[in-house]
């Protein structure tokens, strides 16, 4: 029986191959957050020399990919990337996610945002039919904790502050339990709308393309819904 952290080395293997399918010498590569990322990184890192470097999206990233040897760019200085790599706390089956339980949501759906494909590592755990089980990080201005606070419990929602947490921008973190998540993508855009939000764990408005999940048998694929089906790729 493999454990949950040996789940995520496996997904995190797999995931260090199938980058490499798609990096070329001048490549940047887009790296997540989280402890399965942190697998993913240590099994990229002596594959650094076949690729040019990597754009981070948290400050934790960073420091483990520079101890490991991989450069990493500012954003600012990159225009595109292949791929982009990061864990979740909770994925359906149209690859829409729940993410930020490290807090660093806003900066993956930037970094997200300018990479080609969005390429999800999780363990069988974390894949649900709807999201919500997972209370829903928003992150905002903290002079705005309270009135956001008070807009997302209008929308049903329980938000609970991160104490003791700030965010690599400056933000605080609501963890927003109880809601009824049908429409992933409305509700992403609703909450993106309050005045005072930075980001909303929601990655509904631009999903995954592809899914890695582990379980004790193996690596399967998921793939958006009419982008393909499912296969194992490694056992
Ligand atoms: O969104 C994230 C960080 O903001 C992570 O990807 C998410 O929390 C999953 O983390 P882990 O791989 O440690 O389970």
């Amino acid at each position: 029986m493999l454990t949950q952290d040996e789940l995520k080395r496996n997904v995190a293997m797999a995931a260090a191959e199938y980058a490499l399918t798609c990096l070329q010498p001048e490549s940047v590569l887009g790296v997540g957050t989280g402890s399965t990322v942190d697998f993913f990184i240590d099994a990229i890192a002596e594959h650094r020399h076949r690729f040019r470097a990597a754009v981070s999206s948290s400050e934790r990233s960073t420091r483990r990919m520079r101890d490991l040897g991989i450069e990493v760019l500012d954003l600012n200085e990159v225009e595109e990337m292949p791929i982009y790599v990061d864990g979740a706390d909770e994925i359906d089956h149209q690859l829409n996610m729940i993410k930020g339980g490290g807090g660093a949501l806003t900066r993956e759906k930037i970094v997200a945002s300018v990479a080609r494909r969005y390429i999800c590592i999780v363990d069988e755990s974390k894949v649900v039919e709807r999201l919500g089980a997972f209370p829903l990080p928003v992150e905002v201005i903290p002079m705005a904790r309270n009135v956001v606070s008070r807009r997302l419990r209008a929308l049903g929602g329980q938000p609970v502050l991160r104490e003791g947490f700030i965010t690599d921008n400056g933000g605080e973190i609501l963890d927003v339990a109880g809601l009824d998540i049908p429409a992933p993508a409305v509700l992403e855009s609703h909450i993106n709308d309050i005045p005072g939000v930075v980001g909303c764990g929601l990655f509904a408005i631009s999903g995954a393309d592809l899914a890695l999940v582990s379980s004790q048998s193996g690596v399967r694929r998921m793939q958006r819904p009419g982008a393909g089906g499912a296969d194992t790729i490694q056992s």
